[in-house]
């Protein structure tokens, strides 16, 4: 499996403003360079934090030419995926709409009751992890549903996570020109913090759009 994390954020690093409220830090430019690594992916990940923050919708603009491209020979919408341990995911959003397949990863602390709830609305159910979603079984079990390419679109929790478990190969990142601020304000990666052994990345490229600039990485294995 091959994972690619792409995140926006103001100049000091904040994903959202501390009140999480959905907040455009990229521009035209930078939302059409996102639209096509979705197109290029499987399957879009997000934390369920996302989801209550923003509802967001996670397909593809498909009027844009190069997402066509991107997208030769695959029909469809990528499928969406939530990392979800208690199972928050709303019966109502937007992600659990018929324009593309929805896999809801659980872990064992949810009832069956809400699982069917989730299925019924429309979710495809993976229960992997005892109290908290376990990324690297779940990555494991999407390999097993034909997901090759899987890009990470946030949060800063789930960011962090799939760093600390060395589930990534790839960075790309906008960094706006606005100063956001506040010590609670989500970052690129929130979580508990490295103190020691921090990834390390090469970075591989820089492009100027709209007011910002998006840097490229890899990571060190
Ligand atoms: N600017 C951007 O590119 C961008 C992208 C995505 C989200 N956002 C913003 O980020 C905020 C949400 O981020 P967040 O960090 O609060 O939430 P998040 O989206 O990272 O979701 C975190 C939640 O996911 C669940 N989870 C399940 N398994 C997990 C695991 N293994 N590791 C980590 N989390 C796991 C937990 O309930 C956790 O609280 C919102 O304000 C949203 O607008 C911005
Ligand atoms: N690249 C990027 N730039 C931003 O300025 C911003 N706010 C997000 N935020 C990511 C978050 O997950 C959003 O909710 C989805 O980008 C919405 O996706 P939809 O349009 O609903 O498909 N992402």
């Amino acid at each position: 499996m091959h994972v690619v994390v792409n995140a926006a954020m103001s100049v000091d690093g904040k994903l959202a403003s501390h009140r999480r409220e959905q907040l455009a830090i990229s521009g035209p430019e930078d939302f059409d360079r996102v639209d096509r690594i979705r197109a290029a992916a499987d399957g879009v990940i997000v934390g369920v934090g996302t989801v209550v923050a923003d509802d967001p919708h996670l397909t593809l603009d498909v009027t844009d030419r190069r997402v066509q491209r991107q997208r030769h020979g695959r029909p469809g919408n990528p499928a969406r995926v939530v990392a979800d341990s208690t199972a928050r995911t709303p019966l109502d959003a937007r992600i659990l709409d018929d324009e593309a397949t929805t896999y809801l990863l659980v872990s064992e602390q949810t009832s069956e009751e809400r699982r069917t709830k989730l299925a019924d609305a429309g979710a495809e159910v993976i229960v992997v992890g005892d109290d908290r979603v376990d990324l690297a079984a779940g990555i494991d079990r999407l390999a097993d549903e034909g997901i090759e390419r899987l890009m990470i679109e946030g949060g800063g929790e789930l960011i962090f996570s799939a760093f600390d478990a060395g589930l990534v190969d790839e960075l790309s990142v906008f960094v706006g020109s606005q100063l956001i601020g506040g010590r609670d304000a989500p970052t690129l990666a929130d979580g508990d913090g490295f103190t020691e052994e921090f990834p390390v990345l090469t970075l591989d490229d820089i492009e100027q759009l709209d007011d910002g600039v998006v840097l490229k990485y890899t990571v060190e294995a």
